[in-house]
């Protein structure tokens, strides 16, 4: 089998909580393949940003190891798009010059990071707004233009936290289905963060699904529907049942209590 694309092997995350340490992630093992789209769901405070933290390189484990092309993460990178719920654009700056500042950072030269930008603000649908400022858009055209502009800079990997947490449903469903598009014209490997059970089987090869105390992967569920995904399949019974199977283990958790200290 060649080498996954991501690998954490027993990541542990302790954080110093009081009197007792907090065990945010225990012991935590999952691979991911090159152009993979996973999407991870669990009741809150099961540890999904935390490992999506780890991969992204903003937090270090305490035990165990993430791996990125065979390689420890020791801090981020070039080759991971982070994307938050929080549009973290550049206020004082256009939709273009949002979309070229990663590129610029990674000293990409200026005709380039030109016709980058163009190629990935018309791929999200804002060549309208290139010259727009972020404050006289939608919520969904902004998280558009930071799709486009984590995009732009040629990760191979995107890690999305909750990226459409913010968003109306219908701007949420045209979103998914964007991103969609976009991953299987330009192939990324992505980790997905949601609470949506119908976003996460929608948009995954498989669907993580984590539980908590401590923070822990509970079931991975394969997603064997086709690509491209639409409408008509949200409504068929396989999704309906994997849908059913998702939000099964989700909400119907057994606790483990954690030994007394
Ligand atoms: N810096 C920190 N210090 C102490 N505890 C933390 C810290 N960061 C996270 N935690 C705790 O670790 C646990 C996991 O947090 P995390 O944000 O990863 O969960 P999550 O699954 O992403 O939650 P949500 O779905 O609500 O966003 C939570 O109980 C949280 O309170």
């Amino acid at each position: 089998m060649s080498t996954p694309k991501i690998s954490v092997r027993d990541v542990e995350k302790v954080f110093p909580v009081g009197k007792e340490p907090f065990v945010a992630l225990g012991g935590v093992s999952l691979d991911i393949a090159d152009n993979e789209f996973v999407t991870v769901v669990g009741p809150s405070g099961c540890g999904k940003s935390t490992l999506l933290n780890i991969l992204a390189g903003l937090e270090q484990p305490t035990g165990g190891t993430a791996l990125v092309d065979g390689r420890p993460v020791t801090g981020p990178g070039p080759e991971r798009g982070v994307i938050f719920q929080q549009y973290a654009l550049f206020p004082w700056l256009t939709v273009r010059e949002n979309v070229e500042f990663g590129m610029r950072t990674a000293k990409v030269p200026k005709s380039e990071r030109r016709e980058r930008a163009e190629h990935f603000i018309r791929l999200v649908g804002l060549e309208q707004f290139a010259d727009a400022l972020p404050k006289t858009l939608s919520g969904g055209m902004k998280q558009r233009c930071a799709i486009a502009r984590a995009y732009a800079v040629n990760p191979s990997i995107l890690l999305m936290d909750e990226p459409f947490g913010a968003l109306d449903a219908l701007t949420r469903v045209r979103l998914q289905e964007q991103l969609l598009e976009t991953w299987s014209k330009e192939r990324r490997t992505v980790m997905f963060i949601t609470h949506d059970v119908d976003e996460a089987v929608f948009l995954a090869n498989r669907v993580v699904v984590m539980a908590a105390r401590p923070g822990r992967i509970a079931e991975v569920i394969e997603v064997d529907l086709p690509y491209p995904r639409d409408e008509d399949m949200r409504l068929s019974p396989e999704f309906g049942a994997l849908r059913n199977r998702v939000w099964h283990a989700v909400y119907h958790q057994r606790q483990i209590k954690e030994p007394a200290q």
